[in-house]
């Protein structure tokens, strides 16, 4: 198939079988840690999928390192600390922050001298002020709602070992917290996690990707992807029930079914064309395609060839 032309398609099983050398199954204790950060990540796609991608990613960031050094050998400056970014793209609500969150704890365990940064471009979108303005505010997520050269700029920064800065969006507000900022200042590894990171902005030259050494796009069929949207945005709405400063306080004291009834219309309208206008013609450009069903669980991955 067209898709798969420069991929390796490897099951899960041949995938957990894989030679991950010292890389030890977590301890029970260890698990319990994770399930903090979600308590419905399956205990056996950690050991079996994502500690075996946690120990390839180890052998990339050696790979990195030497190339680094080779290359300021070469050039006769000063060998510096190049951050290794990790890329990890997908739909809204396919989970790519849950993973990005769970890599992060897991690279931290396993390279505990390594320092392993977060962000997600959710803070460079306009603030909603500006979306306004600009007449957008329905199209939340696609690629003209964020400013792509501030993005740039910030990882750009963070490539150079510079302080960088970002602005930081919020789910509850439903907009830009003013005056917060995430700073990151020369990790080892940072992982960047939106649904944009794989898109060629329209008015630059370069791509975010430009500046990744590994890139993941987290997949799964669109039914599924629906149901988490709609199981999420009723967690969220439960939250803001009583919450006044929250974005759906107001909706989250009416009916249940009505709510649900909007967010069914808005996935339609506004995630699911997003996803497959400017989401998933991304996908082929992923180092590693990761394809969950069911609950979550990763049965099939596309392991990039060259
Ligand atoms: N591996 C997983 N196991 C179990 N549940 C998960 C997993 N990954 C994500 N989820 C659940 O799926 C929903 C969506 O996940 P998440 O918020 O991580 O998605 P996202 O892609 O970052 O969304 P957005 O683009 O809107 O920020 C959440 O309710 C989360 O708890
Ligand atoms: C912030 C984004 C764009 C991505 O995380 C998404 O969660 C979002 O808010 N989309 C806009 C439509 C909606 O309310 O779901």
């Amino acid at each position: 198939m067209q898709e798969k032309m420069n991929y390796y398609q490897i099951t899960r099983e041949t995938w957990r079988d894989l030679d991950k050398e010292e890389v030890a199954p977590l301890t029970p204790k260890q698990l319990l840690e994770i399930k903090s950060l979600n308590d419905r990540i399956s205990d056996v796609d950690v050991n079996e999928v994502y500690l075996p991608l946690v120990y390839w990613l180890g052998q990339e960031l050696q790979l990195h390192q030497e190339l680094q050094r080779k290359k300021a050998t070469f050039l006769k400056i000063q060998p510096k600390k190049v951050p290794f970014i990790i890329g990890i793209a997908g739909s809204v609500a396919v989970g790519k922050s849950t993973t990005a969150r769970l890599m992060q704890t897991l690279l931290s365990k396993v390279y505990p001298d390594k320092q392993v940064e977060l962000m997600t471009t959710d803070g460079f979108l306009y603030p909603n002020q500006v979306l306004t303005e600009k007449g957008i505010l329905d199209k939340k997520g696609f690629p003209e709602s964020y400013d792509m050269k501030l993005l740039i700029n910030f990882i750009n920064t963070v490539k150079n070992g510079e302080l960088a800065q970002a602005p930081v969006y919020s789910h509850e507000i439903y907009d830009i917290v003013p005056g917060k900022m995430q700073e990151i200042y020369a990790p080892d590894i940072l992982i960047v996690e939106g649904i944009n990171v794989l898109q060629l902005p329209s008015h630059e030259q370069i791509y975010v990707s430009d500046f990744f050494d590994f890139s993941i796009y987290v997949d799964a069929p669109e039914e599924l992807i629906e149901t988490w949207y709609l199981e999420r945005f009723i967690m969220l709405l439960e939250l803001a029930k009583q919450d006044p400063t929250n974005y759906y306080y107001e909706l989250a004291q009416g009916s249940q079914a009505q709510a649900i009834q909007l967010a069914q219309k808005v996935w339609h309208d506004i995630n699911h064309k997003n996803l497959i206008e400017f989401i998933l013609p991304t996908r082929n450009r992923a180092d590693l395609i990761l394809k969950k069903g069911e609950n979550h669980l990763v049965n099939e991955l596309l392991f990039r060839k060259y």
